[in-house]
């Protein structure tokens, strides 16, 4: 029986065609249905224990998922595209993330042809297996920090790998603890006595026969982290080098070279590149916000159709706690926030490409716009993910709390990409940097192109005024766009002219720090909103979809115009009437939503299995699985617990002893 059958019936649009707004195109849908099916129907991808399993027992079963998957993409012949749709659904993070998500990945952006021929279809076959190896104990955010030295020895032509004190010891990197054969390892290159910055070196690190680690080096785990099952299905590890020799010709090249008679040669390719590897992965974590935040919303939107708290009248059913304004007011910004990431990310995705391309042809003009983008977006969507899937949580009260809701697990295991591949407040400093240095070219006639070109309307912006009347007048989109653009630029003018204030820059950025970051999110704000206003102007097929869409693009900005009404006030671009005036036109879309909110989650096409939440199960028969699942636990396998003989019986007796006093 389908328990939310009535809400799917009230539905105002073809939930076909959104899954195919939602999966980017037909054959991304058709890819994905069927690849999800796929995992959702093998028992060799089950989850359900996953929460209960003690870390050994669960670091096994890991590895032989991430074998199973393997052998499962190599029996079925899966393309690349299928393949990584696989690991998505099998949800399960594994080294197998590092290997493919940042080891190929460093080779090939910083590889040279001759090491790319080498190590990749080593790579590719599996037959080395590899990590990341960036972090130390002492140094993250500050990668010029590094400690791990990797010192040219002229005589054997080798560099030596070496870990001078215990905060140089790597620390984090994934898959290290307890798989990785190989690392690209990152240490400060020295040559003659002389230092050159930091560089990637692949280095071996176990034998690939008996997998013990070779002479010199130390590795294991770093022990376990957060929330059960979640990310302790990774090895993340720890590294120490005792003056490890590897060949010349392992460190990547492509930037900077070191000739046989210890030449240090620096490409025409900048520096930077160093570093590209993160802008990468940056890029795919934006990606994917959308999907865990979805996740969550699809759990929380459904469940919440389903519960029912007061205003029973005439013994008739209870209010589903959906119908609450406050409900709406938690969890429909989220379900915008979901579409808003999916489409911003897609931007990125081409953002990215188009960047890869233009460095292939030696063109460098848009890699600061591209780091600065990668890693506000980085920022905001992921602590926006992270908050939400929490709200999501509390939005199914108590039940939310049980790992079966799939709430708890989803939040410990997405958490952590508020810290990794950039802590969130290091990245939005450098888009603050890089912000102030737009404004600062403002006068040199460098035109500001890209996601920064509304920076060319400054005199425009600084002064014009917001012209709403009515509600209404909050859905035009060339109305929104501007009050955004000028809250982002009014900000970013006003840390720059404190800023001038200093005689020392680096001094009043440092003390200005918090505004600096402030105007970063005003700004990666405004480019979400530009990039979902930009997705509308498409023809988008299906009756009722752009509708809903529109809707949801509305709510997403209004919600972010009442929650940084601060802002737009104090800049005073919006009277406090029009900032009324767009919270009336806010819960207007909320009426609009609501009786399509159940198919609207329908339509990101999860499996029960994917979501592995009973709470968020597609037929919302939620009660009697909570019930029955209650009776699996393994602490319900006997009546009487282990331990009580041991430990609760004295306690009973002595207390029958106690009373009979
Ligand atoms: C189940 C099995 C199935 C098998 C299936 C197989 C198929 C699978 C298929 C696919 C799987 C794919 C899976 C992918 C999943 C990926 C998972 C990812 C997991 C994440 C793990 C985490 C990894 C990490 O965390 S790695 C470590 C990351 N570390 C950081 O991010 C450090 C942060 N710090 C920095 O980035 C920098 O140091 C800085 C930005 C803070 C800069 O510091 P600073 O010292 O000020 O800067 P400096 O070095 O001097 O440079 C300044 C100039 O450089 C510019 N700049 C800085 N960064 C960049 C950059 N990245 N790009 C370009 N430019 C940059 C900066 O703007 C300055 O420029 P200016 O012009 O001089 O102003
Ligand atoms: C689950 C997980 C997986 C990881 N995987 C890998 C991996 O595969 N490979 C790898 O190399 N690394 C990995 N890391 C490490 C990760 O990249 C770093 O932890 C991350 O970059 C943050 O650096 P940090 O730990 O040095 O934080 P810190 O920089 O020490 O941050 C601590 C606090 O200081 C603040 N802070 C730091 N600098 C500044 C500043 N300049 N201004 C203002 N505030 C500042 C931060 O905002 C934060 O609040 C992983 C980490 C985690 C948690």
């Amino acid at each position: 029986m389908d328990y939310l059958a009535d809400e799917r019936k009230k539905a105002e649009f073809d939930v076909d065609e959104m899954k195919i707004v939602w999966a980017g195109s037909r054959h991304a849908f058709e890819v994905s249905d069927r690849i999800s099916k796929l995992v959702a129907n093998d028992p060799g991808f089950r989850k359900d224990t996953r929460t209960m399993l003690a870390r050994k027992e669960l670091f096994k079963n890991t590895l032989r998922k991430a074998a199973y998957a393997w052998k499962r993409i190599h029996d079925l012949h899966l393309s690349e595209e299928e393949a990584s749709r696989l690991r998505f659904y099998v949800d399960e993070p594994a080294y197998t993330d590092l290997h493919w998500g940042m080891f190929v990945p460093a080779i090939k952006g910083q590889g040279t042809d001759e090491q790319q021929k080498k190590w990749l279809p080593l790579a590719y076959k599996m037959q080395i297996i590899g990590c990341y190896a960036q972090t130390e104990l002492g140094h993250g955010s500050n990668v010029q920090g590094l400690e791990t030295t990797a010192t040219f020895d002229p005589q054997t032509d080798e560099f030596v790998i070496h870990s001078p004190t215990l905060t140089s010891s790597k620390w984090w990197p994934g898959g290290l603890g307890k798989v990785s054969t190989h690392g690209v390892v990152y240490a400060r290159l020295i040559i003659n006595g002389e230092e050159h910055g930091i560089h990637g070196f692949i280095v071996q690190l176990r034998s690939l026969e008996d997998h013990l680690p070779l002479p010199g080096v130390t590795v294991g785990d770093i022990g376990m982290k957060f929330g059960n099952g979640a990310y302790n299905t990774m090895d993340n590890g720890v590294l120490r080098f005792d003056h490890v020799r590897i060949p010349r010709n392992q460190m990547l090249m492509r930037v900077s070279q070191v000739t046989r008679d210890g030449k240090y040669k620096q490409s025409d390719v900048p520096r930077q590149l160093v570093y590209g590897t993160m802008v990468y992965v940056r890029q795919t974590i934006v990606a994917d916000a959308s999907c865990a935040l979805s996740r969550a919303v699809t759990i929380a939107t459904r469940y919440s159709a389903v519960r029912r708290q007061f205003g029973s009248q005439n013994g008739g059913p209870e209010t589903q706690v959906i119908d609450y304004k406050t409900q709406q007011n938690r969890l429909f910004p989220l379900l915008a926030s979901a579409y808003a990431f999916k489409f911003v990310g897609e931007w990125l995705t081409w953002l990215y490409n188009d960047v890869t391309q233009r460095l292939q042809a030696s063109d460098f003009s848009t890699l600061p716009e591209a780091h600065a983008c990668t890693a506000g977006l980085k920022s905001l969507t992921t602590t926006a993910t992270a908050d939400g899937i929490e709200e999501c949580r509390k939005l199914c009260g108590g039940h939310g709390y049980l790992c079966s809701s799939g709430l708890p697990e989803l939040f410990a295991v997405y958490v952590p990409a508020c810290t990794y591949e950039g802590d969130n407040t290091v990245l939005l400093l450098q888009v603050a940097r890089f912000l102030m240095k737009t404004v600062s070219q403002l006068g040199s006639g460098k035109k500001p192109l890209g996601t920064i070109s509304y920076m060319g309307k400054i005199e425009h912006l600084m002064q014009s005024r917001c012209t709403v009347q009515k509600a209404e007048d909050w859905l035009k989109p060339s109305q929104v766009l501007e009050a955004f653009e000028a809250r982002a630029v009014k900000m970013a003018v006003s840390c720059a002219k404190n800023l001038s204030k200093f005689t020392n820059p680096e001094e009043g950025f440092a003390e200005l720090s918090a505004d600096l970051v402030e105007a970063a999110v005003a700004h990666c704000q405004l480019i979400v909103v530009s990039k979902f206003i930009d997705k509308l102007q498409q023809d988008i097929p299906g009756k009722g979809v752009k509708q809903q869409l529109e809707a949801l693009c509305g709510i997403y900005y209004l919600y972010l115009l009442h929650k940084h009404q601060g802002d737009f006030l104090a800049t005073s671009y919006l009277t406090p009437k029009q900032a009324a005036l767009a919270n009336d036109q806010l819960r207007a879309l909320y009426t609009k939503v609501r009786p399509n909110a159940v198919a609207l989650v329908d339509s990101f096409n999860y499996t029960d299995h994917f979501l592995g939440s009973i709470l968020g199960c597609y037929d919302g028969n939620v009660y009697p699985k909570l019930y029955d699942a209650a009776w699996k636990d393994p602490l319900n396998d006997s009546v009487v617990p282990e331990g009580y003989h041991e430990y609760v019986r004295p306690l009973l007796k002595q207390q029958l002893h106690t009373a009979k006093l």
